[in-house]
């Protein structure tokens, strides 16, 4: 393949800016890559590992004649980032972003975006528990989406190489509207990692139950919980914070079925549960027969644990 954008540079050094240097040079699709993060000892990490090209000591300096510069700092992190480097930004340059919530992000950034810049924001469904510049590998984003939100005005072609970059790291691009990105993604990524927290929490609370025991007997599901709350609390807090409607949204009718299910049990009902089994495990088939379960949770641990 070739290269996409002659300079990118990567804010916040991190599993998901990692893993875009790694499958930006898989697939050669940038001249240059220059990181930044804030703390010394992440960006000390990513000059010890060669995660980049440069590794600067601020984000100005980072994004300072980049053609691409991509946001992979915590969603409550972004505003002050783009305000960081909006002075240095070239015209005709791409701001882009990688954060699990868009419609805050954009309200947040926009304004910060000198004219002449594009701003496409983009998610990469992707992801595993692991955080931190050590955290990345090249695979992350094989045969997974990445939502990309262009906004009214974005330009055609900044959108098509942002998509083609995307392509190039292994990802299917689709593009959504930012509210119903939002939505969808309380459904299908927020609300189940708040439910995996709390279940997580619930076990810890049982103390007729020991923490070696519930270590001993996990069995798969509860395992998968304790992966997932096991993700980085400043990122979920985030995410949470920002996208606050929609997860309570989802939130209510998850407590609703909760409750309509808790009643079944108490009053013996096993016609309402047999028909609600029922009913999901044909979602869960329907996922399979359309090829996407693709598994990422135990193919993110495998590989981050092997580097
Ligand atoms: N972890 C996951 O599974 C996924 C995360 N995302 C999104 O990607 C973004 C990054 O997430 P990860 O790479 O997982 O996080 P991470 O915790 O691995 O890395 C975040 C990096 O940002 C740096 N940082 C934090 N605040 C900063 C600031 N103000 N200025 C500069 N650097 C700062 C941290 O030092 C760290 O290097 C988040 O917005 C998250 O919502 C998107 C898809 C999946
Ligand atoms: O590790 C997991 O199970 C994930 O769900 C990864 C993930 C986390 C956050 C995102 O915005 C997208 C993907």
């Amino acid at each position: 393949m070739s290269v996409i954008y002659k300079r990118v540079s990567l804010i916040g050094l991190g599993l998901i800016a990692g893993s875009m240097a790694l499958a930006m040079r898989r697939a050669g699709l940038a001249g240059e890559i220059t990181g930044y993060a804030r703390s010394a000892e992440t960006r000390d990490t990513a000059r010890e590992i060669g995660l980049c090209d440069r590794i600067c000591d601020s984000a100005a300096e980072a994004a300072k004649d980049a053609d691409l510069v991509v946001l992979c700092v915590p969603v409550g992190a972004m505003e002050a980032v783009a305000r960081d480097i909006a002075p240095v930004l070239k015209p005709g340059a791409t701001v882009s972003d990688v954060g699990s919530v868009k419609r805050t992000v954009i309200e947040a950034v926009s304004p910060h975006i000198p004219d002449g810049v594009h701003f496409i924001p983009a998610h990469p469904l992707a992801g595993t528990e692991h955080s931190g510049p050590r955290s990345g590998f090249a695979e992350l984003f094989d045969n997974r989406f990445c939502i990309l939100v262009p906004q009214p005005d974005s330009d055609r072609a900044a959108v098509d190489s942002l998509a083609a970059l995307w392509r190039g790291m292994g990802a299917n691009v689709d593009e959504m509207d930012a509210d119903h990105h939002d939505l969808v993604l309380a459904v299908t990524s927020h609300t189940p990692h708040l439910i995996a927290y709390t279940m997580v929490g619930v076990a810890d609370d049982l103390r007729r139950v020991t923490d070696s025991e519930v270590i001993k007997y996990s069995a798969a599901g509860f395992r998968d919980f304790t992966r997932i709350a096991a993700s980085d609390p400043t990122m979920w807090r985030d995410v949470f914070l920002n996208n606050k409607d929609a997860t309570l949204e989802i939130l209510g009718r998850f407590t609703e079925e909760l409750f309509a299910l808790q009643r079944a049990i108490r009053q013996g009902d096993g016609d309402h549960l047999f028909d609600y089994f029922t009913h999901t495990r044909a979602i869960r088939r329907g996922i399979i027969d359309a090829g996407q379960d693709t598994d990422a949770p135990d193919f993110g641990r495998a590989k981050a644990q092997k580097g």
